[in-house]
């Protein structure tokens, strides 16, 4: 079977990545972590944008496996920010990954902004290295606003304060969504989904 290493540390990218696979019918093709291949050194994600980050992550991914490896990289862009937290967003607060943190700040940041300049949007660069050196990098944005509280359980990072600006979501915070939901609306969704034809060639079916 095809193999397609995602070169990321975050769980939930994989169960996302997962479900667009099988949400597009695409078999013959096994998705592994980095768990699943030894360990390699990980560089930093330095880029100034998050293609840079994306395909600083995919080629390391293919240098050190030589499989053909996919990474997205991604963040939330708040308008009244100036798009930060951007390519810093899984350490906003200074601690990387420290979802309760991250969104503690942002929130506090936020606190004297009224509900018209609160509008973001979550953007995903995913890029796809194959190890002929072909490189497929893509983006999706998902618009919303900041909520003024953390609402919902589903998801992770700022999900709790994102309400999308589509009728589907419909008031409610993107970790509210059902995961299906999430997936035909967000950043994420949108970028993978031009992925899926290279994918389903990788996967010969
Ligand atoms: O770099 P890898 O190992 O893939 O995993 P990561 O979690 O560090 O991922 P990023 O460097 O791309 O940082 C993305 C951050 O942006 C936020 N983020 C990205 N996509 C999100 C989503 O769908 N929902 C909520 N927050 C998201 C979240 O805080 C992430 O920590
Ligand atoms: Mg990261």
């Amino acid at each position: 079977m095809a193999k397609v290493l995602l070169a990321s540390r975050n769980r939930k990218k994989l169960a996302e990545l997962q479900r667009v696979v099988d949400a597009a019918g695409i078999t013959g093709l096994e998705i592994l972590g980095l768990d699943a291949v030894p360990e390699y050194p990980e560089e930093p994600e330095t880029g100034a944008t998050f293609e840079e980050n994306a395909l600083i992550k995919a080629r390391s991914g293919v240098r050190a496996t030589g499989l053909p490896c996919l990474a997205d990289d991604s963040g939330i862009s708040v308008d009244a920010l100036n798009g930060m937290p951007g390519v810093l967003s899984a350490r906003w607060s200074g601690r990387h990954g420290d979802d309760p943190a991250n969104n503690a700040l942002l929130l506090a940041q936020l606190s004297d902004t009224p509900d018209e300049r609160r509008g973001a949007a979550f953007v995903s660069a995913c890029a796809l290295v194959l190890p002929d050196g072909t490189e497929t990098v893509v983006r999706g944005e998902w618009r919303g606003r900041i909520l003024r509280e953390e609402r919902g359980p589903n998801g992770f990072g700022y999900d709790p304060l994102f309400a999308p600006d589509d009728d589907l979501a419909a008031g409610r915070s993107s970790a509210e969504l059902t995961p299906e939901e999430k997936d035909s609306l967000s950043h994420r969704g949108k970028a993978l989904a031009q992925l899926v034809p290279v994918l389903r060639e990788l996967a010969g079916s």
